[in-house]
């Protein structure tokens, strides 16, 4: 210390005189009393130096490491000055910092060289409660000190204020960081967090959360989560469900979830897991998102009933895809079929039962870009009129009286291929607006359903009935005609081509006659003309009837065609080919009538109509309905 000339501080900082402390004390109370924080830390140093009539005071925290201070505020002759950061080796500080009270009266700076002109010191360690050391706090000056300060006591209390302030801010600051610690871990981690309320109302939501949900940060106040719960009955169950294992802490599996997308609406699943806040207004919530796993396994699913579905069509295919014919007909429909094949158009095939209206279909299915994935065949006449829905879309669990489990639909297994609608004209109206609806958008809802499933189906019908006339009476939609006949085909009648039955009878016996186990090398010659001069109501299914039956009854490897073979009729009658009355509903309903008669009017079982007519028994009893036959009827 060079400047020698130090007056020494006031006489009454030694006297013991308590208005003196007093009144210090009182000062430093109201000038730091309001004061938090570094405010806090700047009003006790002025105060002190104030109060002390010291010139110079501060207050230090340890920097980086516990060999450096800085500090926190220093007021310095009068005004504070900006913060600074010391070493603390070679200072009286170091001491201090050790966690003892140093004073020294005069003579730092012969003490401590590095203190150039300071000639005395005062300074107490900031300690917390377990007894660390924060920092310190000092008053020095240019003047000598008395050796034993009044004011110390005074000085030793504004210190230990001066160390809680200092543990409150640490750890206000420890618990910000620890927040944003929290907040970082919360929003960046990979599985969803949602704070709810009783209400399903969103308090916050992490960035997983958000990216599933498909909301924005905005969003997420207000958000009732429910709302994103499909109408489902299934999914409503399922998350009320959910709702009641809420804290019983006993599923740790969670509870699969099913929901739509906020943004989107596209379904989603995740598995969920919550628990109530200890204050028991709130939940706490987790999900992870597991829509791709469920996905699979509806593809798994849909493929295993596909599969189910092509296992029971090979029991019953009959492997002669082949369409038999030379007649200009038959060509002329080969070649449209053709044609058609390679487009992805709707096809409408009309023509009379028996036809090849089916086979037809499969040739265009066989030859088409989607071969390679499945012809799926709905029987639209066969299904109760209340089952067509379900059938031909699917329904959820719980759609329904009955819907014990979910179904997959008939479009949903023809994903990918081609769906034929056989009969289609017996299709209700409501559910042709849904038929429209997937021919114009390719997409559809389960029963009971509500997210829409998208199919990419070609679509081909067939129908026995005069579509234009059930248009014209109302009874199938115009506009569901038009869409579905973009390329019509017709079948045409076997009597409009009778040049073809001998190739027919040939293809039939090969077909047959190996199944029966016979050997048959061909038809007499009367039994060919015989064929040839029928009128065939019930087409190339009923001489595939005859046909099956002559080689069962044959003797020889000849087969012999008997006039009573063809449904009870005179030859004379049928080289005419034509009925009294020859509109096709009057001759089904004869043909029908002869097989009826012939089975004694047993419908169902080996020897029954329905397997003569080669119809399913519903369809027969369908159609024995609509042409008004019944035993008693006739
Ligand atoms: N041109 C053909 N060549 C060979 N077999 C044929 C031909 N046309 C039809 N068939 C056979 O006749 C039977 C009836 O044909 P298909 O079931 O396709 O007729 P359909 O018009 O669909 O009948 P329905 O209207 O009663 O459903 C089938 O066994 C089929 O294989």
């Amino acid at each position: 210390m060079q400047d020698k000339t130090k007056d020494p501080l006031p006489e009454e900082i030694l006297q013991p005189i308590d208005t003196v402390e007093l009144s210090a004390l009182r000062a430093i109370m109201e000038g730091t009393a309001k004061a938090t924080g570094e405010d806090f830390f700047c009003a006790l140093v002025s105060n002190l130096c104030l109060a002390t009539g010291v010139a110079n005071a501060f207050i230090a925290e340890f920097a980086e490491t516990k060999t450096r201070v800085r500090t926190l505020a220093f007021w310095m002759d009068g005004q504070f000055i900006h913060n600074q950061e010391w070493d603390l080796e070679g200072t009286p500080c170091e001491v201090v910092l050790r966690g003892q009270l140093c004073h020294y009266p005069s003579n730092v700076w012969k003490q401590f060289p590095k203190e150039e002109g300071i000639e005395s010191y005062l300074g107490v360690p900031l300690q917390d409660t377990e007894g660390g050391i924060l920092g310190h706090l000092a008053l020095f000056d240019k003047r000598t000190m008395p050796s034993e300060p009044r004011l110390l006591f005074t000085f030793q209390i504004f210190a230990a204020r001066a160390a809680a302030e200092l543990s409150r801010i640490r750890a206000i600051e420890q618990l910000r960081e620890s927040e944003e610690r929290f907040r970082d871990l919360f929003d960046e981690a990979p599985i969803a967090y949602v704070h709810e309320d009783l209400e399903s109302r969103f308090i916050s939501a992490n960035r997983a959360a958000m990216r599933i949900l498909g909301i924005t940060p905005e969003q997420v106040p207000g958000m009732v989560g429910i709302s994103l719960v499909p109408k489902t009955p299934e999914a409503q169950q399922r998350v009320q469900e959910a709702f009641k294992s809420i804290g019983k802490g006993t599923d740790t599996s969670g509870v699969v979830l099913e929901l739509s997308r906020k943004d989107n609406g596209k379904p989603i699943w995740i598995q969920w897991w919550s628990k109530p806040d200890p204050s028991g207004h709130y939940t706490r919530t987790m999900f992870v998102d597991i829509t791709d796993r469920i996905l699979m396994e509806q593809e798994q699913a849909r493929l295993q009933a596909q599969n189910q579905y092509l296992r029971e069509e090979i029991k019953s295919a009959n492997n002669f895809d082949e369409v038999v014919g030379r007649s200009v007909a038959i060509q002329s429909l080969l070649d449209n079929v053709r044609r058609v094949a390679a487009t992805d158009a709707s096809v409408l095939i009309q023509g009379e039962s028996g036809t090849g209206k089916e086979l037809i279909a499969r040739a265009i299915h066989s030859a088409s870009k989607r071969h390679k994935n499945p012809l799926i065949k709905v029987n639209c006449a066969a299904l109760p009129s209340g089952l067509i829905e379900s059938e031909l879309f699917g329904h959820e669990k719980g759609a329904f009286t009955g819907a014990i489990a979910k179904r997959i639909g008939r479009f949903e297994l023809a994903d990918g291929g081609t769906i034929f609608l056989d009969e289609i004209g017996e299709i209700p109206l409501d559910i042709q607006v849904k038929l429209l609806r997937v021919l114009q958008e390719r997409e559809f809802e389960r029963v009971g359903g509500q997210t829409p499933i998208k199919v990419d189906v070609r679509i081909i019908a067939a129908t026995n009935r005069n579509l234009l006339y059930e248009v014209a009476e109302k009874t199938f939609r115009e506009d569901l005609y038009y869409r579905l006949n973009v390329f019509p085909l017709t079948t045409p009648p076997l009597r409009d081509r009778l040049e073809d039955i001998p190739l027919l009878a040939y293809f039939l016996i090969e077909k047959y006659a190996p199944r029966i186990g016979k050997k048959i090398d061909g038809i007499s010659e009367k039994s060919m003309r015989r064929l040839q001069a029928y009128h065939w109501p019930g087409n190339i299914r009923e001489l595939e009837n005859v046909i099956e039956r002559a080689i069962i009854l044959a003797d020889s490897d000849i087969i012999e065609v008997d006039p009573d073979m063809l449904s009870g009729r005179t030859e004379a009658a049928n080289i005419i080919g034509v009925p009294n009355d020859a509109s096709f509903e009057a001759v089904t309903r004869q043909h029908i009538l002869a097989v009826l008669e012939q089975t004694n009017w047993v419908i169902e079982g080996a020897n029954g109509a329905a397997q003569i007519l080669n119809l399913q028994p519903s369809t027969l009893r369908y159609r024995m309905k609509k042409l008004g036959l019944a035993k008693t009827s006739h």
